[in-house]
């Protein structure tokens, strides 16, 4: 098939020694946007400090409070250099008072050849590491090697389209970079931002990811990265609808966390004021298990249970991770998919109300694209 720009693959997510790092696909110019962060959801502190997701997530200041931002797409696994080739960027509407982003995403800090690791910085100062307890290994300007790069791309780019098409960015996103090009001092001008052939023509936010490519039943659509974090640090949270609670998982999905558990693959990440903010294992059972997939678009992937489904999720052990904090997850296709078509999976939707009011607001303030189905269950309890 004859590919369209935005059909292709930009970065991807692939092992690196002991765990993962993000990869140029292709080449990039100084200030291009890398990535558009498909879907970002603003935590309290305090919903994430005491759990693994602690070290993926991106702090800001809002009304005052700093947040943590956790970024699907490839934005929480970007390692960390003191001489990045990505920033952060985020886009806040001119005259908003509560500061919220209404674009998140990373730009390049210099010409980037294809191959090269992507990373960011995690701050100027060594803290990050040492509140963790990691050394900071110095950067090793890591890239794949051209002959190799196409097995990698094979192998690694995410056949799903998520998040901001044309419409939501021609309508949503352009007017706010009009009015702010003066704020951010930008040389460029708010239409340079992006090149308008790599968003789709549709959106396909929340809900509602799409194919990016024909593909065909058995293909793996998608490999990305899981954190498993305990039910209770995800109930009341905005991440609910996003998470995979252990009752919305399938048998054999039950079947596979129980046996990483018993062969020591997988732990529940906390730390906390009483164990003085060392990493420790607190595992509960099984039922206290949730899965976050933090990478990719999996999370934005709709939920239909039984019915008319056209992927399923494959859980396996994170081997390529030193700290069993996670899981890999792959969405397989269960028949053919044309490109653009939605992708539906076969896991039935969390059913705790008050999370997807919780993210509702959050979507409402920030206008991230989602399918209305998604709040469906939250409009038929209101009605
Ligand atoms: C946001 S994650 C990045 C993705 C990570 N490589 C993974 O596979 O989960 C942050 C973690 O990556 C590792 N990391 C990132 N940059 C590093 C660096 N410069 N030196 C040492 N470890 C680093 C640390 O384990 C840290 O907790």
């Amino acid at each position: 098939q004859e590919l369209a720009s935005w059909q292709t693959c930009s970065t991807f997510l692939a092992p690196s020694g002991d765990s993962w790092a993000v990869y140029a696909a292709r080449p990039f110019k100084a200030e291009e946007i890398v990535e558009l962060t498909p879907f970002f959801i603003p935590l309290r502190l305090e919903e994430t400090q005491h759990s693994v997701l602690d070290n993926y997530v991106f702090g800001f200041h809002r009304d005052d409070k700093v947040f943590n931002v956790v970024l699907l797409g490839n934005g929480a696994f970007y390692n960390h250099d003191a001489q990045p080739n990505l920033k952060y960027v985020q886009v806040i509407k001119p005259g908003d008072t509560d500061d919220i982003p209404h674009m998140v995403g990373f730009r390049a800090i210099r010409d980037i050849a294809a191959g090269e690791q992507l990373y960011v910085s995690y701050g100027h100062d060594t803290g990050w590491f040492e509140k963790r307890g990691i050394s900071d290994k110095s950067p090793t300007d890591e890239k794949i090697d051209a002959a190799m790069l196409p097995l990698y791309k094979n192998k690694y780019c995410s056949a799903a389209y998520a998040g901001v098409g044309l419409p939501t960015w021609k309508g949503k996103i352009l007017p706010i970079l009009d009015a702010v090009k003066d704020q951010l001092s930008t040389t460029l001008p708010p239409v340079a931002w992006m090149d308008l052939t790599r968003l789709a023509p549709f959106d396909a936010g929340l809900s509602d990811a799409r194919a990016k490519v024909n593909v065909q039943k058995g293909d793996h659509i998608e490999q990305s990265l899981g954190l498993v974090l305990s039910r209770n640090r995800v109930r009341g949270t905005p991440l609910g609808p996003i998470a995979f609670y252990w009752e919305n998982l399938k048998i054999d999905h039950h079947q596979h966390l129980i046996n990483l558990r018993d062969n020591a693959k997988l732990i529940l990440q906390y730390q906390g004021h009483d164990t003085e903010w060392q990493a420790v294992d607190r595992f509960v059972g099984y039922s206290e298990i949730t899965i976050l997939p933090i990478s990719g678009s999996i999370g934005m992937v709709r939920r239909v249970g039984n019915e008319d489904y056209n992927c399923k999720l494959i859980i396996r052990s994170n081997k390529n991770h030193n700290t069993n904090v996670g899981v890999t997850l792959e969405l397989v296709a269960t028949r053919d998919i044309a490109a653009g078509e939605v992708l539906r999976l076969n896991i039935s939707p969390s059913e705790f109300r008050e999370e997807y009011e919780l993210l509702h607001e959050e979507m409402e303030a920030s206008g991230q694209p989602h399918h209305p189905s998604i709040f469906d269950t939250m409009h038929s309890e209101e009605l």
